[in-house]
């Protein structure tokens, strides 16, 4: 390249789109014609950079910078956020303008997700393709496609624009920014989805039946009964008469109302705060329907009717989900919400948080019926089982298990803590979840107060001593990280935290490397576990089934972990890793 400052082969320093960020890159080749040389990072991302935004590696020094902000915190050992990338002895491989030092003025990092959905089943041709690109911007940044190079009927390399300087970037479908992409080939996509979407609820049935059991064993389970005798207009009815008490109460003028998430267009949801209202006037008007002679072994009696009902409620809503979605405005899917396959986005959902005028469908069905239902449900079992072995009150393994889903649900209601969480930031509203709400959460997680009913347990006091201590510790962990990691969020400067170590990261976010997050990189897993074992200890050791919440429960973790693992990778780059290398178990100390 005569003429030019750099040569191919050079190594650079060449700065991150929109970002005060220079990373170590490899010079490629230079256009002349459009004046911009194409670079590699170490990533494989392949962006073309003026010479403006290329520097001498020669040039750069690591910068010195404390890793917090508070006084307290800065007593922690530093590290600059250079660390995004790991540094050698003879050279750093990334550094920051002065002006980045501050943590809030990082914010300007960009950072680009991108998540290529193919919306067509046809892979013919290239531009019967379409692409969702999902770009999460710390700064107003943003870019635009240009152009795509297409090879057998597949986008093998996007050519962006960014905005906020103009930068050229060619990303690589398989060298995404820290090397993810999911990109859906739909054959097995559809056959995945449509097998879940039959077996789910087929499992939580079967499961139901055989917990019904004298011999409660996976082994010989009995035939499901004929659909039809399941399906009844009366208790269906009851179940949508459930479902719009909950929305009344939701709808109630009381509880303060909170800022959520932004959306991508920077507007702010609001969410209502009343669910602990609205358990109380649930057991009030429980409570007053009893009185009045209304028999709460109806949800006994009539188990499976209820659980069919859900489901045909879940089908129903989530047709509605699905058909709202097809006008939503782009700006209001999900990451990926938009793949063009039916089936695809009927499961997954296409909206993010789909509302009727205020009232957030997801927020409500993920705290709402289904959790109070479990707990309605709990205690119909302990009547039931009063009532079956003519107990004057429920046995010591009924009021453990009823005290113990209770607290926790209770826990959930005072935090009204879902806002934060994966689910509410990422995932669609489809079947999946609105499933997982209404029928998955009230019939599977109560499984172990309909297995009491007809298989007493006997505990010793030491036994329930222990067993006590356990959910104690489960729910300590579990509360303490969760809350940690909510305010360390909300507040990167508590001063309740300044104690704790963390890593800074280019997207301006921290993470937490000591205390509870120092243990393992997901203590409130951890917690949940235990008390999800606590739970099912007071149904002894006959049967594996009282035990599928722990079962459930630890595949889901362990799996979420993974996808959650993933996301950060790809957001902190080998900050993350250095995470990664100081906590280094997942979910539980040496162990996994
Ligand atoms: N009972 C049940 O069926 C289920 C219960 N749960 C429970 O719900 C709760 C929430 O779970 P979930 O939403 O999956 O995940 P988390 O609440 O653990 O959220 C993960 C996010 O936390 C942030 N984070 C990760 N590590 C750190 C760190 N070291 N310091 C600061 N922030 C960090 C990252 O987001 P960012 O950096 O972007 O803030 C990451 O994406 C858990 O307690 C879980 O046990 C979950 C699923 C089912
Ligand atoms: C198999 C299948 C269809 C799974 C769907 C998963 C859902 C059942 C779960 C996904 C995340 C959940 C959370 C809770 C309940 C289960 C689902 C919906 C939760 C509301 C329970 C109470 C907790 O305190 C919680 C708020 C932390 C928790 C949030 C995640």
């Amino acid at each position: 390249m005569p003429g030019t400052r750099f040569q191919s082969g050079d190594m650079v320093m060449g700065r991150w789109p929109g970002s005060s960020l220079f990373y170590e890159v490899k010079v490629l080749s230079y256009d002349a014609k459009i004046q911009l040389y194409t670079v590699v990072y170490k990533d494989g991302t392949e962006l073309e950079l003026r010479e403006a935004d290329m520097k001498n590696p020669t040039g750069f020094k690591p910068s010195r910078r404390s890793r917090s902000r508070s006084p307290s915190r800065r007593r922690s050992r530093s590290r600059s956020p250079a660390r995004t990338t790991r540094r050698s002895s003879s050279r750093t491989f990334a550094t920051e303008t002065p002006a980045a030092r501050k943590e809030p003025k990082m914010k300007e990092v960009l950072e680009i997700r991108l998540s290529p959905v193919v919306r067509n089943t046809c892979h013919t041709h290239c531009w019967d393709l379409e692409w969702l690109f999902v770009f999460e911007c710390f700064s107003a940044a943003s870019c635009h496609v240009l152009d795509r190079e297409c090879e057998g009927g597949m986008v093998l390399v996007c050519k962006l624009l960014c905005q906020s300087n103009s930068t050229r970037m060619h990303i690589k479908t398989d060298r995404l920014p820290y090397g993810s992409s999911h990109s859906v080939s739909f054959p097995p996509v559809f056959a995945g989805v449509s097998c879940m979407m039959l077996f789910l609820p087929v499992a939580v049935l079967g499961l139901m039946v055989v917990c019904s059991q004298e011999d409660a064993s996976l082994m010989s389970p009995p035939p499901l009964p004929a659909l039809d005798s399941l399906l009844d207009p009366h208790v269906f009815g009851m179940v949508v008469l459930w479902f719009l008490f909950q929305a009344l109460l939701y709808v109630l003028p009381v509880g303060k109302v909170v800022e959520g998430i932004p959306l991508k267009n920077g507007e702010w949801l609001k969410y209502r705060m009343n669910t602990l209202h609205a358990f109380v006037l649930t057991v009030a008007a429980l409570g007053a329907a009893v009185h009045q002679g209304v028999d709460l072994g109806y949800i006994h009696s009539h188990f499976l009717q209820l659980a069919v009902s859900s489901l045909l409620f879940s089908v129903l809503l989530s047709v509605y989900l699905y058909v709202r979605s097809r006008w939503a405005p782009q700006d209001q899917l999900a990451p990926g919400g938009n793949s063009g396959s039916v089936i695809y986005d009927f499961f997954m959902g296409s909206e993010l948080n789909p509302r009727i005028k205020g009232f957030d469908l997801k927020y409500f069905c993920e705290l709402r019926p289904g959790l109070m239902g479990w707990l309605v449900i709990n205690a119909a079992m302990a009547l039931a089982e009063m009532k079956l072995h003519n107990l004057d009150y429920p046995s010591p393994a009924m009021i453990l298990v009823n005290c113990f889903h209770l607290f926790y649900v209770l826990d959930a209601y005072w935090h009204e803590a879902v806002l934060g969480y994966m689910d509410t930031t990422h995932a669609g509203f489809g079947f999946m979840l609105v499933f997982g709400d209404l029928m998955w959460v009230p019939f599977t997680f109560s499984l172990q107060s309909y297995y009491l009913v007809y298989h007493p347990s006997h505990l010793s006091l030491p036994w329930i001593v222990g067993i006590v201590t356990l959910n104690v510790i489960g729910f300590s962990i579990f509360r303490k990280a969760n809350s940690q990691k909510n305010a360390f969020r909300r507040n990167p400067s508590d001063p309740t935290l300044s104690h704790l170590k963390t890593i800074p990261t280019a997207t301006g976010k921290s993470l937490l490397v000591s205390g509870l997050w120092g243990l393992v990189r997901h203590p409130n897993y951890l917690g949940d576990l235990i008390m999800a074992l606590a739970w099912s200890l007071p149904c002894g050791f006959t049967h594996i089934l009282p035990y599928f919440y722990v079962i459930y429960l630890t595949t889901l973790l362990v799996h979420r972990e993974a996808r959650d693992e993933a996301q950060c990778r790809r957001k902190y780059g080998s900050a993350w890793d250095d995470y990664c290398r100081e906590v280094r178990y997942r979910i539980i100390p040496r162990v996994y």
